[in-house]
């Protein structure tokens, strides 16, 4: 580098800076160089480089969800990213969304051989509703039911990167370490990719929908549901009903049924953390694909166990569920690719108790050692409530207060006769019947 004179031609180069914790920003230096025609050789044989790695994306769908979080996804997206991309060269087809399942709706039916990937900017509802247009349409081209729980999923091809702009944004988090849009941006930018496990959920044999981070009965089923009519606080209404929820302490009566994932490396209580290019994640998914294959062909009965009780809340994490809330997350062992599902229990416990394991999640002391929290590394689940959802649709019309409808033979024990819902991603599930498999892995642009 030397100082510039006054005819020397001016070029900048952009790259990639790892700041403090997982954070990365975009910083460039500025060469000089009197002859022209070597400056154009130099840049030219730089984007030849660039080209030949091929993993880098051209052209990129990208889905805003205005409302989002703070609703300031259309802000975050022109300001922050969208530079970003127009400096890699990466050319883009921008939806606004102008309703809940629009990107859903689009992306089930849209030609998408011409995206290199897609962009979701928004929360984990919003990845959710991406990533069913996308599993959908490729399962209706491979010619697959879904309904059926015992397909064989065909996994995507195309990656989808996620601009955090909602509420909790647990799936960046945990994916990329932190919730920054333009440390997302960078991630796609380069063509970063992470695997990441998906489960379908299944009521009566009908397909209902799919998880990738946290799927949750009871406590933050009941958040959830409360949270959606205080929408317009934004994020923290999720503290609100945190709080409600929190007093109403109500539990659920049921049986959990669930299938051990033996054949895996590590276990929920163990020391290890999913980040790029995890050890136990590639061995992990090779050990299953056979120990899968082994089952077929010998009809290996497999060993469910049973779990019945009332229940706090029932919590199955395909992933840490890190968030800004709780940075270890739900599950701090969970990996994102592994197959497996981390279900935690935590059966009725005093209001003091339930708060002593809420508040493990937001330092290093361990949640999951308390008398009454089960942590099991599955491979499948199945929830079936006590009370039989017909029966529960009369009483929800006869209405619910703030402390529920109790149990009518122990007016004091605080059990509900009344069922929870699930909470998806972010979604809500109405039905409280429930059978839980891991069913594929897909693509994210974006790594750790
Ligand atoms: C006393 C403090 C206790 C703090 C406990 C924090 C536990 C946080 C675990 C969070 C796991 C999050 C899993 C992520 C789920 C998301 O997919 C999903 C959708 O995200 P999106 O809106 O971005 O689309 N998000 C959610 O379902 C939100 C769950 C948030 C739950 C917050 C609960 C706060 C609880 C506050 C209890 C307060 C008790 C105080 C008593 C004096
Ligand atoms: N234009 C829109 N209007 C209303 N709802 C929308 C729109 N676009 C997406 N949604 C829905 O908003 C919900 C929440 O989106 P998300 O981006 O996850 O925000 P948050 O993190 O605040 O929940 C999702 O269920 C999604 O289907
Ligand atoms: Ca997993």
């Amino acid at each position: 580098k030397r100082l510039s004179r006054q005819e020397d031609v001016p070029r900048i180069l952009y790259y990639v800076q790892r700041s403090k914790e997982h954070h990365w920003c975009c910083a460039e230096v500025t060469f000089y160089c009197s002859d022209q025609l070597l400056c154009n050789q130099w840049v030219q044989a730089l984007q030849r480089r660039l080209d030949l790695q091929g993993v880098r994306p051209k052209n990129l769908l990208v889905f805003i969800n205005p409302f989002g979080g703070k609703q300031l996804g259309k802000h975050i997206y022109d300001k922050k990213v969208a530079p970003l991309f127009q400096l890699a060269s990466i050319t883009t087809e921008v939806i606004v969304t102008e309703h809940a399942n629009h990107a859903r709706d689009h992306l089930a039916e849209v030609d998408l051989r011409i995206y290199d990937g897609i962009v979701c900017v928004g929360g984990d509802g919003m990845f959710s509703e991406v990533i069913h247009g996308l599993i959908c349409q490729t399962q209706k081209i491979a010619g697959i039911d879904q309904n059926d729980p015992n397909s064989k999923l065909v996994a995507c091809s195309l990656r989808i990167g996620i601009i955090p702009a909602g509420s909790t944004d647990c799936i960046c988090y945990a994916t990329v370490g932190v919730n920054d849009p333009v440390t997302s941006a960078l991630h796609i930018i380069v063509g970063d990719s992470q695997p990441m496990d998906v489960s379908s959920v299944h009521h009566n044999n009908t397909f209902l929908k799919y998880s990738v981070s946290l799927l949750g009965y009871g406590f933050y089923g009941d958040v959830l549901k409360d949270s959606e009519n205080n929408r317009w606080m934004g994020p923290s209404r999720y503290d609100f009903s945190g709080f409600k929820t929190f007093l109403s302490h109500q539990c659920y009566e049921g049986t959990v049924l669930y299938l051990p994932a033996t054949e895996t490396l590590g276990n929920p209580r163990d020391e290890s953390r999913c980040t790029a290019g995890c050890y136990v994640c590639q061995y992990s998914g090779k050990l299953l694909d056979l120990s899968n294959n082994k089952q077929e062909l010998k009809h290996v009965e497999e060993d469910w166990k049973v779990v019945k009780g009332k229940f706090l809340a029932i919590n199955a994490a395909n992933m840490s569920c890190a968030c800004s809330k709780s940075p270890m997350g739900l599950s701090p062992a969970a990996h994102l690719a592994d197959g497996t599902i981390d279900l935690i229990l935590v059966r009725k416990c005093s209001r003091f108790n339930f708060l002593r394991h809420l508040i493990r999640h937001t330092n290093k002391d361990d949640q999951f050692d308390l008398a009454f929290v089960e942590v099991y590394r599955v491979k499948q689940f199945i929830f079936t409530p006590k009370y039989s959802e017909e029966d529960n649709i009369d009483i929800r019309d006869i209405g619910k207060n703030l402390f529920g409808q109790f149990c009518s033979d122990h007016p004091a024990c605080g059990c509900s006769q009344v069922n929870s819902n699930w909470n998806c991603d972010g979604e809500i599930i109405e039905h409280a019947a429930v059978e839980v498999r891991y069913v594929l892995f897909c693509c994210l642009e974006l790594s750790g």
